[in-house]
């Protein structure tokens, strides 16, 4: 039986590698052993082996920590944590070490430390947990000098409607898994390694599309009803680790090396007032079909946009204003960003709008040149503006990753 599970796990596993990772190489695969042990009830009976949802897993150690080049999962939790106004960089390294051990335990589907049993049962589900520092935490744990200078302070747009409750944070992790208990219990047994060092700061909870939901592996939708992510830079792109990995970093910010930074944005969309538009009307001010994706200018979801090509009326098939033109690498000097959110809906404002919209995470070696260039050209010149209130805002150092088994994060920063 052991046997077969493993090999049934394996088969389910393969198929998810090559249908849903697109052979990125950066989901691994829940190891014979999972499977085998899954096929083991508590009370020694057979049972059936973890189904592909459950047994995939997402290595935790790596150049680059996971949730960044990793496939989108169905649920995400953003998490801001504030230092203790005691908390040293002692103590910093100490909750660092006592995340990573935690992460390293549950992306491989086993228990953690001091476990509360809410993910019991369940495979590692995709689970990643990935952590970033914010610039206020480098002043709090003496570490001014190791300050990149990459972190910038994400400059004000004339669109901004930022609540500063919900912005910024001393430290970030994000967590995505395919299974809304796995994640929760990420959550809580991470916040509960906080304590006494760390308080949540600001919390904010999305999804995206369960797998096994669509007839074949596409593109997610977002909230308006859009196939978002199309265009985004591929791993297997000329260029892509130096466009959002840095590397070759020396002196005091090489502990960079393998890092990213995350930009998170919480943008509620105005779905009462998108809704009322007609569907060709919503097609021109994001430059796309909305049923296929594929671009005004012709083709189908994958063909390059042509930002030059008119209609028969000689005007642009893709107009002067549409999302996709104001925002591409062609009209902004080539600044590329991975974008990679999760969409949220928290119930309704007291207005009666939804409180609905994007987790927008954007990815890039540095936000300087990526999410900082691309929001300067879309604040005004986006048809999209019009539909969408950046409600929060803030930027982490993504650190690269644990290397081994018992390393943590951070370690470069926080020990040397
Ligand atoms: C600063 C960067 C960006 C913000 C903020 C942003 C918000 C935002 N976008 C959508 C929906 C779509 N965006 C699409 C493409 C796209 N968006 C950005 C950047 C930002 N978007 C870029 C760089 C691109 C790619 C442009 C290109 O090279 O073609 C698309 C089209 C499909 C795709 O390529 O992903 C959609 C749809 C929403 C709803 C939103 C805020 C809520
Ligand atoms: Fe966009």
């Amino acid at each position: 039986m052991r046997a077969r599970a493993a090999a049934a796990a394996s088969l389910l596993s393969r198929r998810r590698l090559l249908g849903i990772a697109g052979g990125t190489g950066v989901v691994g695969l829940a190891a014979g052993g999972l499977a085998g042990a899954a096929a083991r009830g508590a009370d020694g009976r057979d049972e059936p082996a973890l189904s592909t949802v459950g047994a995939t897993a997402v290595p935790f150690h790596g150049r680059h920590q996971a949730g960044i080049a990793t496939p989108l999962q169905a649920c995400g939790h953003l998490i801001a944590f504030d230092l203790r106004p005691d908390a040293d960089r002692r103590a910093a390294a100490a909750l660092m070490r006592r995340w990573s051990q935690a992460a390293e335990a549950m992306t491989a589907g086993r228990p953690p430390g001091d476990d509360d049993q809410i993910a019991l049962d369940a495979g590692p589900s995709s689970l990643t947990v990935t952590f970033g520092f914010g610039r206020t935490f480098f002043a709090k744990t003496g570490l001014e000098s190791r300050l990149p200078a990459a972190l910038v302070e994400i400059p004000p747009f004339s669109a901004d409607a930022l609540d500063r409750t919900r912005s910024g944070g001393d430290l970030w992790i994000q967590i995505g898994a395919d299974d809304p208990l796995v994640a929760v219990h990420a959550l809580r047994v991470l916040q509960r390694a906080a304590s006494g060092t760390a308080e949540a700061r600001w919390q904010m909870n999305g999804f995206n599309r369960a797998p096994g939901a669509t007839r074949r592996p596409m593109t997610v939708r977002n909230l308006m009803g859009q196939i978002d992510g199309t265009n985004n830079p591929r791993p297997s792109d000329t260029g892509f680790d130096a466009k959002i990995f840095v590397s070759r970093t020396t002196g005091p910010e090489a502990w960079m090396n393998g890092g990213s930074y995350a930009v998170v944005r919480r943008i509620r969309m105005l779905l009462d007032t998108w809704e009322r538009l007609p569907t060709a009307r919503q097609e021109r001010v994001i430059g796309r079909r909305k049923d296929s994706g594929a671009p005004l200018s012709g083709g189908t979801e994958t063909t390059p946009v042509n930002l030059s090509a008119t209609g028969p009326d000689g005007t642009l098939a893709v107009p002067g204003d549409a999302h996709v033109r104001v925002a591409a690498p062609e009209s902004n000097g080539g600044a590329t960003l991975l974008r990679r959110g999760f969409s949220y809906h928290d119930g309704h404002r007291a207005d009666g709008a939804p409180d609905a919209g994007l987790l927008f995470i954007a990815w890039q070696a540095d936000p300087t040149t990526g999410f900082i260039q691309v929001q300067r050209k879309l604040d005004g010149a986006d048809g999209l503006t019009r539909f969408i209130r950046h409600e929060s805002s803030a930027v982490f150092a993504v650190p690269g990753g644990a290397t081994a088994p018992g390393d943590y994060v951070g370690r470069a920063l926080l020990e040397s």
